[in-house]
């Protein structure tokens, strides 16, 4: 097991980029620490498998390094690099049987022969296919095959790492959730670097501690499920974790704060004083549907929006309201009532309303 470091890395499949939207990979720099759970969460497109295929070897980056533990790999080959990689389709030989195709990978490296039948029975056991182990591996469900490609990339505790890129999009939905606890249990007990890829924002919080979170080429956070919930570092990780995700609203400087519309939403000196500084006029405010408080009241501090709509999802509500020519989503419990068509007075905590120059958050330290 290895600690990954991205270093400086740029991928672009042009031989003559010719500027940022040429690159798969926009300047990156990132480290995967030994033995951590990760997954790598992002859109089509994002770049998610130019970046596996580049820690595992089987693309060389335009520019920047990779380093196992320290040391520069680049030149290595996806064999001499130790890495493991599950694919979105199985890959396995299909004419061989199923313990045949779990031994091959430790049967290429010289592992005894007695070792090895203990690990494929290890294995098997975990992923429940040892009654399939005598099968031919072209006789089994596209389920079946995909855990056998699993089990390949389990069965060699001296990997590097092992990298998923969305390993479970031919399982059936109704096993999803046990295979994905599976790889979890796999990773307590044997303390593998994982690295997971996915588009679905539920597979990669039950999956892993820490996600990395991928747009345009880029990691723009890399924090726990509730650090990118709470603390969204980018407006894309504002808008694509959470369901619904984060209101955003495109804003200008006011003198007190910010406005939109004929709408003022007032902010400390101190932010202020920053909007002053940063020249840009890419500004928005955003604020989590689970963090606006919605009641009859008005006050000070609230603004008047009509009820648009109210869906009722069992455990609790989203309010869709109008706020002057913004249409934003409110959370609600289930005893809270609004009737369509009625005036309802929003407030925005201070702790939760963020504001984003150039779509990157203005934290309290850039202040
Ligand atoms: N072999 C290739 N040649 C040219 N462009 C490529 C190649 N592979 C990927 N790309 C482009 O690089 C960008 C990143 O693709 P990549 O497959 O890494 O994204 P992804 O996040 O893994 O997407 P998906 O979730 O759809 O697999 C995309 O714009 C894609 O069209």
């Amino acid at each position: 097991m290895a600690e990954i470091h991205l270093k400086s890395l740029a991928h672009s499949y042009s031989d003559t980029p010719a500027g940022p939207d040429d690159y798969a990979i926009r300047h990156l720099d990132h480290v995967w620490e030994k033995g951590g759970a990760y997954a790598l969460l992002g859109p089509s497109g994002c770049g998610k498998s130019t970046m596996l295929n580049i820690i595992s070897g089987l693309l060389q980056p335009s520019e920047g390094d990779v380093l196992f533990d320290g040391k520069r790999v680049n030149e290595l080959s996806p064999r001499d690099r130790n890495i493991a990689q599950v694919f979105q389709f199985p890959v396995i030989y299909d004419s061989m049987t199923v313990f045949q195709n779990l031994a091959f990978p430790l049967k290429n490296t010289g592992v005894p022969s007695s070792q090895i039948k203990a690990k494929v029975h290890e294995i098997a056991g975990i992923l429940e296919i040892e009654e399939e182990l005598h099968k031919k591996a072209k006789n089994l469900t596209a389920d079946q095959k995909q855990k056998v490609s699993m089990g390949r990339g389990l069965v060699r505790g001296d990997v590097s790492a092992i990298l998923f890129d969305e390993p479970l999009t031919v399982i059936d939905p109704q096993l999803k959730w046990k295979l994905r606890r599976k790889l979890k249990q796999i990773h307590e007990q044997f303390d593998i670097t994982m690295v997971y890829v996915t588009h679905d924002q539920l597979e990669a919080s039950t999956f892993a501690d820490k996600i990395a979170v991928m747009y345009g080429g880029q990691i723009v956070q890399f924090g726990t499920p509730t650090e990118l919930f709470e603390q969204p570092n980018h407006t894309f990780v504002g808008y694509f974790i959470g369901s619904p995700g984060m209101n955003l609203i495109e804003v200008q400087r006011c003198p007190r704060g910010v406005c939109f519309g004929s709408t003022v939403v007032p902010m400390d000196a101190r932010q202020v004083e920053t909007l002053q500084r940063l020249q840009s006029n890419n500004l928005k405010i955003g604020i989590r549907p689970e963090f606006i408080q919605a009641s009859d009241i008005a006050a000070d501090d609230t603004f008047e929006a009509e009820v648009m709509d109210v869906e009722d999802l069992g455990t609790y509500k989203i309010m869709t309201v109008k706020l002057d020519f913004e249409t934003l989503k409110v959370r609600l419990t289930e005893d809270q009532h609004f009737e369509v068509g009625s005036h309802v007075q929003l407030s925005f905590p201070e702790k939760w309303l963020k504001l984003y120059v150039d779509e990157f958050l203005v934290e309290e330290k850039d202040q």
